[in-house]
């Protein structure tokens, strides 16, 4: 008997969710015999939701801080930990989630839009802290490595995707503001030694105001203030909705205010105020009356209308409609339900959204579900321009060919909330015009802003070890594969340019000699990288921790067609590992199709690569050599998944999910079987693998049997556990093989 080792598998949310309810008694069952211990953490946002309220819940319904235990396993050499992709909930997805939560018997408090008294405060404080990308950050306590591998390149060249023409005529763009942005105003400073900052304004008549009191950095980091002016987003909107107009354009805004979660849902607000500020201003009094948020989106609008008087709705309505007429036409996310990109902050994410428009030919949905031309408003200049490049590409050259394409991995700097990624309790809006600086213990003032009343300020970290960590990763990546490494730093920005410093300094640490290691601008590396791309070469991309989310969904959604079917590898700096399933993010349409026809689309090829990696992972560690048996059939049952093209299809009919887990189960039973490393797992798994064969024509009848019909599982943020197993374990006989593995 092997050492007991242990995966931990986190329980999350939506579609990936619902498929760890047919997914995990597999893994269970194969790694049983072998002395893996497969526990499970709830980090959904209900589950969260909940661990934060013990005071206002009844003792059965209180649950354990799961997310605070996993961030403290992180950071020990222990930590195997497989993450599902979560909800970093907006603030209309979190109160809906408080709803249900209410609706199932939870006694919990409402989220307090307004916090005046100290009970409110602490209520909202615990809300605000669940709220955005809260889980990611804890767990990455390494630096990121993701990547297609090669078995899934193969399939793509196998079974491409279909990729959107692109003509030179095309009238898709990005805007990106000229001035007034973070980008522009950006500076940095590095600390010397190990102490304390204070962030401060200073307002116009020299009264001053503590932003944030202490903020702990260490010796060799980082920091770095920027400004984004209210006024000069303001202008750039207007401008740029006047232009939509003027070229019959789609107008749409691609922001992050999920993982961004304290500017972006401003900046968002920005564009809702804007479109809509004929109707906004005319009703301002009404709208405040009724609690009108323009951050959480138009439709927040249309929601808290019904608390207004008939007669004021009615005209609000009137208004809107005529509004729109005058108006260029919004890109939809649900053009059959009218749900426009600004009805949600949360609905149009750019990192997914960016690379589905491009993939699209650069068109978006209108309002008659017809694909358009779309204007993409991305404000900030930091990253606009790695887009634009991409667009002019396809218009000059055409669409990429999956075929033939090379790709373009990453290596992404994010340990210890790295950069933009950990800003958020030092990101403010400003209440009046003056001068925020951001000063050390002895008093000097490391970083000034001129600020005006509105604008946001924010201010990031960015330690020196996870830096040199990155580079590491870099050297070792551009090693074992050959291929160029490409920094992708823009030295005209003050944060860049430190970093390039870094770069080149712990470069020195490294053997180099042969490899091809460059430091370029983003748009830059983009066109280096895509014209490598159209020859059919690869490119590492090394980049910071905004550029490592954005890349990581482009290139592979344009490559692979998803990135679910990414190998997202965090090495944590304290030795353990966290195994990330693909790039992307929980799919909340796969959820909506389950529940109404009972057919999950969502692909799980992004958990069984990160199962295998966290197996081998487990095997080098704690010597046991059953694991990297497991770990290596695994790997071949998902290339032989790969090869019978047993990925879920879209529709009711064709294999879904759960058929997708079974032929997985088949084939590495198999693959077990005809091992002969390991008898005792060659022997047990051979009779496994002999029922699977034996009873498929009767699994899939089971399995086919149950999609179709519309499907209880009592609940979207929370689900009912009796009812979710029915549905996602609906075939008997499969079920009994499963359950029967020892
Ligand atoms: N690591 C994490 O925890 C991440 C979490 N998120 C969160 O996920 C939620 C949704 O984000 P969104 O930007 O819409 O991104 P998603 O990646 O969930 O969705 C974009 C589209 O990608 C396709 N897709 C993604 N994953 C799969 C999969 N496994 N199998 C098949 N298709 C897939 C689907 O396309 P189609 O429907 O056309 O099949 C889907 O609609 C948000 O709450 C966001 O914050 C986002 C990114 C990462
Ligand atoms: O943490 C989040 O909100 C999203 C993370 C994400 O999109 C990514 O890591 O690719
Ligand atoms: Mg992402």
């Amino acid at each position: 008997m092997a050492t007991t080792s242990k995966i931990i598998y986190t329980l999350t949310d939506e579609a990936p969710a619902l498929a760890t309810y047919s997914l995990l008694p597999i893994v269970k069952a194969f790694t049983r015999s072998s002395g893996i211990d497969v526990e499970t953490r709830d980090i959904s946002l209900a589950g969260r939701i909940i661990s934060a309220f013990p005071d206002f819940l009844d003792d059965s319904q209180k649950i354990g801080a799961a997310l605070a235990e996993l961030g403290e396993l992180a950071t020990k050499p222990e930590a195997n930990i497989i993450k599902l992709p979560n909800i970093s909930a907006s603030i209309p997805q979190l109160k809906a989630a408080i709803k249900e939560l209410q609706d199932q018997g939870y006694k919990l408090p409402n989220y307090p839009d307004e916090a005046k008294t100290d009970a409110d405060k602490d209520v909202k404080s615990r809300y605000d802290k669940i709220k955005g990308s809260a889980v990611n950050p804890v767990l990455r306590e390494g630096n990121s490595d993701r990547r297609a591998p090669l078995s899934v390149k193969n399939y793509a060249r196998k079974h491409p995707h279909k990729m959107g023409a692109w003509s030179a005529d095309s009238k898709a763009h990005v805007a990106h503001m000229d001035q007034g942005d973070f980008y522009g105003s950006e500076k940095s400073a590095l600390i010397a030694d190990a102490g304390a900052v204070k962030i401060e304004l200073t307002a116009a008549d020299g009264t001053k105001t503590v932003l944030k009191e202490k903020t702990a950095v260490k010796a060799g980091e980082i920091i770095d203030a920027s400004v984004m002016s209210k006024q000069a987003l303001t202008s750039f909107i207007e401008a740029q909705i006047a232009d939509a107009k003027a070229k019959n354009v789609l107008f749409s805004v691609h922001l992050k205010a999920t993982m961004m979660k304290v500017s972006d849902p401003i900046i968002f607000g920005t564009v809702v105020s804007v479109f809509y500020k004929d109707v906004l201003t005319k009703y301002a009094d009404a709208l405040k009356q009724a609690g009108f948020d323009p951050n959480n989106g138009i439709g927040d609008l249309y929601a808290k209308l019904k608390s207004l008087p008939a007669d004021t709705q009615a005209a609000i309505e009137a208004d809107m409609k005529a509004l729109y007429e005058s108006r260029p036409q919004l890109a939809m996310v649900n053009s059959d339900k009218g749900i426009t990109s600004l009805h949600v902050p949360s609905d149009v994410i750019v990192d997914a959204s960016m690379p589905a428009m491009i993939r699209e030919s650069g068109k978006m949905w209108d309002a008659e579900g017809k694909l358009q031309d779309a204007k993409a408003v991305i404000p900030d200049r930091c990253y606009a321009g790695v887009y634009q490049t991409t667009i002019d590409d396809c218009k000059k050259n055409g669409p990429f060919d999956p075929v033939t394409m090379g790709s373009v991995p990453n290596v992404g700097l994010m340990a210890q909330a790295a950069e933009e990624y950990g800003s958020h309790d030092k990101t403010f809006q400003i209440p009046t015009a003056g001068t925020v600086t951001v000063t050390d213990t002895s008093g000097k003032v490391l970083l000034e802003q001129k600020v005006q009343e509105g604008d946001l300020w924010r201010m990031c970290q960015t330690k020196d070890a996870p830096v040199q960590d990155w580079v590491k990763l870099a050297v070792n990546r551009a090693r074992a594969t050959g291929v160029p490494a490409i920094f992708w730093l823009d030295k005209n920005r003050a944060h860049d340019a430190q970093i390039i410093a870094k770069v080149n300094h712990y470069l020195k640490d490294h053997d180099t000699n042969g490899l091809d290691i460059q430091i370029m601008s983003p748009v830059e590396a983009t066109q280096f990288s895509i014209d490598r791309i159209r020859q059919g070469k690869d490119t590492i991309s090394v980049t910071g921790n905004v550029l490592r989310d954005y890349l990581t969904d482009l290139f592979p959604i344009l490559e692979v067609g998803t990135s679910a079917k990414m190998l997202s590898i965090v090495p944590l700096m304290a030795g353990g590992g966290l195994f990330e399933t693909g790039a992307g993010g929980s799919a909340p349409k796969h959820v909506q199709q389950f529940v109404e026809e009972g057919f999950l689309r969502w692909d799980s090829l992004g958990e069984f690569l990160a199962l295998a990696a966290s197996l081998e992972h487990l095997g080098n560690t704690y010597g046991n050599p059953k694991a990297n048996v497991l770990a290596k059939t695994l790997d071949q049952a998902t290339g032989k998944f790969l090869d019978e093209d047993k990925s879920p299809s879209r529709k009711v009919g064709g294999l879904d999910n759960r058929g997708s887990h079974f032929y997985l189960g088949l084939y590495w039973a198999q693959a077990l079987a005809a091992q002969t490393e390991d008898k005792e797992l060659q022997q047990q798994f051979t009779s496994v693998a002999r029922e699977l064969e034996g009873n498929e024509a009767k699994i899939l009848e089971e399995l086919t049997a149950a999609q179709g019909k519309p499907v209880q599982i009592g609940g979207y943020y929370r689900p009912d556990t009796a009812l979710t197993e029915k549905a996602m374990r609906p075939s008997t006989t499969l079920n009994a093989t499963i359950d029967a593995v020892k």
